[in-house]
């Protein structure tokens, strides 16, 4: 049987939470040997460490742990990471932090000697999330291995090979959800707009993703396979598809344009 994985975790917000949320369900970590740091814990993660019985906010002196996750914002990383630095010493670290280089990571932690990148989605709380990962030459087989594991607890992995491509990975796929959200959002309006009940309106857009989603997730086909095959020859989808991908391709520029807009705050962040 695989050993189970010791995790301390800063950070547990939207993104640590959720992460925490698979790793217990899936049965990933070792909850009697890992640690959560969340000083506002709120009622809801005070009751997951009384169920599964981790350590909440102790102190981190002396405290070992095969990994240590970071998932607290950037903005406030240099304040918050060297009070971990000792754990760093010997463990793994992960940060999933946007735009927070290996090296600004190291300064704030004294310059541990193994530090990883990863880049997962909020629908990890779901199983359904996506991680990009980047591990430089410090990082054994068995180091990439136990991020492989902890990430997949939470859905699909994907190693990039460079660290760059992160900021890449967090444009496309971090930020990704938030794009089909707001799609979302957009189509409901369409719909009401057009004299639909509001309310009809949104459930039919939500349906509409989360289905389109399923299809994603279980149909081998593409993604253009699938447009194709809901889009009749000179019927509604083409006359819609005409506005959103017609001669001006209006869509998939727009989503470069906001791709790069991602990639390039990503890179701000790390200066
Ligand atoms: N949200 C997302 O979809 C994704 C986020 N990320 C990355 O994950 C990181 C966290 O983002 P997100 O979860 O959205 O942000 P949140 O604000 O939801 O989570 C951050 C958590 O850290 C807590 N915190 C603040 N200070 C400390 C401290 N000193 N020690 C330990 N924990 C502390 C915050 O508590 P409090 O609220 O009380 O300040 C909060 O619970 C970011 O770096 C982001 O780039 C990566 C991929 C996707
Ligand atoms: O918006 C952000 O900066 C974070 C990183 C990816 C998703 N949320």
């Amino acid at each position: 049987m695989t050993k189970e994985i010791s995790v301390a975790l800063v950070g547990a917000g939207a993104m640590g939470g959720a992460l925490l949320r698979g790793w217990l369900s899936a049965g990933t970590i070792d909850p009697a040997a890992s640690a959560v740091f969340d000083p506002a814990a709120d009622a809801a993660l005070k009751k997951l460490a009384r169920r599964h019985d981790f350590a909440l906010n102790p102190s981190p002196e002396g405290i070992s742990v095969d990994a240590l996750v970071l998932a607290v914002k950037p903005q406030a990383a240099a304040s918050v990471l060297p009070a971990y630095a000792a754990i760093a010493r010997s463990a793994l670290v992960i940060s999933v932090m946007a735009g927070m280089s290996l090296a600004a990571i190291g300064r704030a932690l004294g310059d541990p000697p193994r530090v990883a990148r990863a880049m997962p989605n909020l629908p990890a709380a779901f199983g359904a999330g996506v991680t990009g990962l980047y591990a430089p030459a410090t990082v054994n087989a068995h180091g990439r291995d136990v991020i492989d594991r902890l990430m997949a607890a939470t859905g699909e992995t994907v190693w990039v090979r460079s660290e760059e491509e992160i900021d890449f990975v967090t444009a496309v796929s971090g930020s990704g959800p938030a794009y089909f959200f707001l799609l979302t959002e957009a189509l409901a309006e369409a719909g009401a707009a057009l004299g639909l009940e509001k309310e009809a309106a949104q459930r039919l857009a939500r349906a509409t993703a989360s289905g389109a989603g399923a299809m994603l997730a279980a149909d081998p086909r593409s993604p253009a396979d699938m447009r194709k095959a809901v889009t009749s020859p000179g019927g509604t989808t083409a006359a819609a598809l005409g506005v959103l991908d017609g001669d001006a391709k209006a869509l998939r520029r727009l989503m470069k344009e906001a791709a790069a807009a991602a990639a390039k705050r990503a890179a701000e962040l790390t200066e």
